[in-house]
């Protein structure tokens, strides 16, 4: 897969809701629940962080579940775009991106949103072809203020900003003309999900999906 129509596939799914939910699971079992109250609440992109050893069966469990994109998050190997890919991750989120990472998922077809929170980390990727990214971590590299000012010189890049992110600060990137959508872990809280608390959930879900862009 091209780094260009890899960016045409990620800036597809980030224009479906104004959020992704950022999800890390510890127990595989809530993951078809979780999926159904996102979906329901209007995020139908939903990012589970490689963070868990429970992280690749949630994936193959929302895979499952209609109306849904899911992608692996916290990319960083080789063996976690292969891994991601064969538990059926629609797309792929890294924190960065290295050359190993981003080849992997070239080869591998999983349409990648690379990370980069400078201008020079940017124009590296814009470099090989990519021009839908992720802007992370968000708040501490700068913030909208930031992420607004990349606008100028770069006008051909779409970012997801994610990293402390909220309901609260969503709006001022919403409104940056190079932000696609934000990412956040703020509509899944590991208490709600532990409880199974769905409706709770989706309340949260259906906030974020009012957002406007
Ligand atoms: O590791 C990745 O690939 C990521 O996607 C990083 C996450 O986007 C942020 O860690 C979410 O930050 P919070 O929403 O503040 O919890």
């Amino acid at each position: 897969m091209t780094p260009e129509h890899a960016s045409e596939l990620t800036a597809r799914t980030c224009q479906l809701a104004p959020v992704v939910p950022v999800l890390v699971l510890d127990d595989a079992s809530k993951a078809e629940g979780l999926a159904r109250a996102l979906i329901a609440g209007g995020l139908p992109a939903l990012e589970v962080t490689l963070r868990t050893p429970a992280a690749l069966e949630a994936i193959a469990e929302m895979a499952k579940v209609d109306g849904g994109v899911v992608g692996a998050g916290t990319l960083l190997t080789a063996e976690d775009v292969e891994k991601a890919k064969e538990a059926g991750a629609s797309f792929g989120v890294s924190p960065g991106a290295t050359k190993r990472l981003l080849e992997a998922c070239e080869a591998n077809d999983l349409p990648l949103l690379p990370g980069a929170a400078t201008a020079s980390e940017a124009m590296a990727l814009l470099e090989r072809g990519y021009k839908t990214m992720k802007f992370f971590p968000a708040e501490a590299a700068g913030g909208a203020k930031a992420l607004g000012s990349f606008a100028s010189p770069l006008p051909q890049i779409r970012f997801c900003p994610t990293g402390g992110v909220s309901l609260k600060n969503a709006p001022d990137y919403l409104a940056l003309p190079n932000t696609l959508c934000v990412g956040g872990s703020w509509v899944a809280p590991k208490d709600m999900i532990a409880a199974e608390d769905w409706a709770g959930i989706e309340a949260l879900a259906a906030e974020a999906a009012a957002l406007s862009r």
